[in-house]
């Protein structure tokens, strides 16, 4: 397929496993939202000026301090209308950036402090995604969203989540994961909430491999049993490039923009645990911009997602926290585009691997990928339709 206009990466169907639900709130409804609880503690009293401060503060290299920028959206998510709205949002958001498929993720224990129960909390979010999944569809931009409930990892409670998850599995909530500070914390601390899981049949991820390496993607898949990695992008430290570690080599690379397209395959060799990853088809939930603010990559060219799609490992595109970095899907894509040579072909697959990766039932992906997917794609390029 030819370069991409930007009117196709607008339209192309988008496929969305990571994004926070606190990740991605308006400005605006912040500001609206502080106003109607009474909280003072905002850092801009402009819709423009918070979106600024959210993205400054996210870039900063490190992840602990990324994170901190949550204190602010999860103070104004502590309400069954704050928390309806902002679901609402988001489904109506990601439909207008063209996401016909999205889980949602939040920790629901961040959300008690103005005294709604977990379960009261799972309610308003799940209440508002419906809501926000008819606005769309009344706009013309149907979407389904599903919640995958967080816990976080260094509390002591992901059992008690996870059993909120199994409580909710039928009523709009697909999955669990756990999230937070990665050095420290392995995910064996939950090693409990996740044999639980696999005993109920139910479906997880887990962040892994985005400030710590090696050992926090090996324990997530080989102990805890993670259908699938949230980023993941440290699996490079078990790549070679002639016999050097990946990094290494990508050190010497940072002139060259180009390096990661025009890297010939045969000079990597995959160590097991990427040899594993890749061959269990693995998939890996990659969001490059967020990368970037926590120094897991170092720029949208030498982003490892471009050499790990070559060697086809099962890569999804994802955002990640839209506000932080104030992105969508069509940013991230159009970045992949203009900086490291990807094409509506690259785009396609990632949407359709991370269909297949979706944590609903097999025949609901395979609907989604023939009947909306496949297509949306064959669509593009031609005349959009009249609504
Ligand atoms: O990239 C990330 N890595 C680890 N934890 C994260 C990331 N983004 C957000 N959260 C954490 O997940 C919680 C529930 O949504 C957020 O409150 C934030 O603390
Ligand atoms: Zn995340």
């Amino acid at each position: 397929m030819s370069d991409p206009l930007p009117d196709d990466l607008r339209r192309a169907p988008k496929v969305l496993l990571h994004d926070h639900l606190d990740g991605g709130l308006r400005p605006q409804t912040i500001i609206e939202l502080a106003d109607s609880v009474g909280y003072e503690g905002l850092p801009a009293k402009d819709a423009d000026a918070l979106g600024t401060w959210f993205r400054e503060s996210a870039d900063s290299g490190s992840l602990p301090r990324y994170l901190e920028t949550f204190d602010q959206t999860l103070a104004v998510m502590q309400t069954r209308d704050g928390l309806f709205r902002v679901a609402s949002e988001c489904a109506q958001d990601l439909a207008a950036d063209g996401v016909v498929y999205a889980e949602s993720r939040y920790a629901p224990e961040q959300h008690l402090v103005r005294g709604l129960t977990l379960e009261g909390v799972v309610e308003a979010v799940n209440a508002g995604l419906r809501d926000g999944e008819a606005k769309a569809a009344a706009a013309g931009h149907p979407i389904r969203v599903t919640a995958l409930l967080t816990a976080m990892r260094h509390a002591a409670n992901a059992t008690e989540i996870a059993r909120l998850a199994i409580r909710y599995r039928d009523e709009g909530v697909s999955g669990f994961d756990i999230a937070g500070a990665e050095a420290g914390f392995p995910p064996t601390r939950h090693l409990d909430a996740f044999e639980y899981l696999q005993r109920e049949n139910f479906h997880f991820t887990i962040h892994a491999g985005e400030a710590f390496g090696l050992p926090s993607i090996w324990e997530a898949i080989q102990w805890c049993g993670a259908d699938r990695l949230g980023h993941g992008v440290r699996i490079v430290d078990d790549i070679t490039v002639d016999g050097s570690p990946f990094s290494e080599w990508l050190e010497g690379q940072t002139d060259d923009p180009e390096a990661l397209t025009a890297l010939e395959l045969d000079r990597v060799r995959l160590g097991r645990l990427a040899a594993y990853v890749r061959d269990k088809r693995i998939p890996l939930e990659m969001c490059p911009s967020s990368n970037l603010q926590t120094s897991a990559a170092v720029s949208i060219a030498h982003h490892p997602i471009t050499l790990l799609r070559r060697l086809r490992f099962r890569v999804t595109l994802n955002t990640d926290n839209r506000l932080m970095s104030a992105t969508s899907m069509t940013r991230e894509a159009t970045l992949l585009c203009d900086e490291a040579g990807w094409t509506l072909e690259d785009l396609r697959w990632v949407t359709i691997n991370a269909m297949k990766s979706a944590f609903i039932p097999f025949d609901e992906r395979l609907a989604l990928i023939d009947d909306v997917i496949k297509p949306g794609y064959a669509a593009l390029g031609q005349a959009a339709p009249v609504a």
